[in-house]
């Protein structure tokens, strides 16, 4: 495995990067999931950035890209991913197989690096927090001691940390019990870094953006089906597909935003109990 990227910045000020997440494709372009063709949402959500016409430097894809295990739905994903000129990466979430998404990305070129060097200033590391076959995340030891180790390497960059799940309570209820199990292990590392302290997730399908111990949790909307805030019970929220950008300035400072579909067209059935 080549986990490290180096990437050199060519945007002048910043560097910009473009979040999708939670994209749930299956073998079939026609299903859907809760009602909405998740291809052809995540269709849309790339029609949508395309149009924006925007630079940016790195596609990060923080998990959920399949919903059915098959190498197909990473076909997909890869085939989506095709239309940006950008180098992407990933980590997966709870609904992936890794089998299927490590081969199937890797032979569409999406690289395997969990660990990205952007510039002189800044760095990417992507956390693997899936326990296969249950909703909840876990960082294993393995993960915990590749993260200190990663951050030893270059403690003087700015650092941005991915994972699929969420370390802290969203005030979903019903999402908050499917969270990262271990959120004082990352913690305990993180202590160490004062530079990493944006981290970044999908998992709970809404917008995030709160303090962690003076870090900023951010947290993004589905390219399908969205999950309305402080539910306590699973609740689907009609607001459209979204994705986020992120600008990194050389000082440490981020602004970013989410940016949502200005359509109606992908409504999900709101009467669904779950899946
Ligand atoms: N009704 C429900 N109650 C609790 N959890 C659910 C329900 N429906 C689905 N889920 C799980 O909650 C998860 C949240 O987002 P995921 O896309 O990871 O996948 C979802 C399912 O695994
Ligand atoms: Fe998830």
């Amino acid at each position: 495995m080549d986990s490290l990227l180096k990437l050199p910045v060519s945007s002048g000020d910043n560097i910009r990067i473009l979040q999708i997440t939670d994209t749930h494709l299956f073998a079939g372009k026609n299903e859907t999931l809760l009602g909405v063709n998740t291809w052809a949402s995540y269709d849309a959500v790339l029609d949508a950035i395309e149009a924006e016409g925007r630079h940016y430097d790195l596609i990060v894809a923080t998990g959920d890209l399949a919903q059915d295990h098959t190498v197909e739905a990473y076909q997909h994903f890869a085939e989506g991913i095709a239309r940006l000129p950008v180098p992407c990466v990933w980590l997966p979430g709870n609904h992936d197989f890794q089998p299927a998404m490590f081969n199937t990305l890797a032979e569409a070129d999406i690289a395997d690096a969990k660990h990205v060097l952007l510039g002189e200033s800044w760095q990417v590391v992507l956390l693997d927090s899936q326990v296969f076959g249950v909703p909840h995340g876990m960082l294993s030891d393995y993960q915990v001691e590749w993260l200190e180790n990663t951050l030893a390497q270059q403690p003087q960059r700015h650092t941005l940390v991915l994972l699929h799940h969420h370390p802290l309570p969203s005030g979903c209820n019903w999402l908050d019990q499917h969270s990262l199990r271990n959120p004082h292990a990352l913690d305990a590392v993180l202590q160490h870094y004062p530079l990493a302290k944006t981290l970044l997730c999908g998992h709970i399908h809404q917008e995030l953006d709160l303090d962690w111990n003076g870090r900023r949790i951010l947290a993004t909307p589905s390219t399908c089906v969205q999950f309305k805030p402080h539910c306590t019970n699973f609740t689907i929220d009609s607001v459209a597909p979204g994705w986020r950008w992120l600008d990194l300035f050389a000082d440490g400072r981020v602004a970013t935003q989410v940016e949502r579909l200005q359509t109606q067209d992908f409504s999900p059935d709101l009467d669904s109990e779950g899946y």
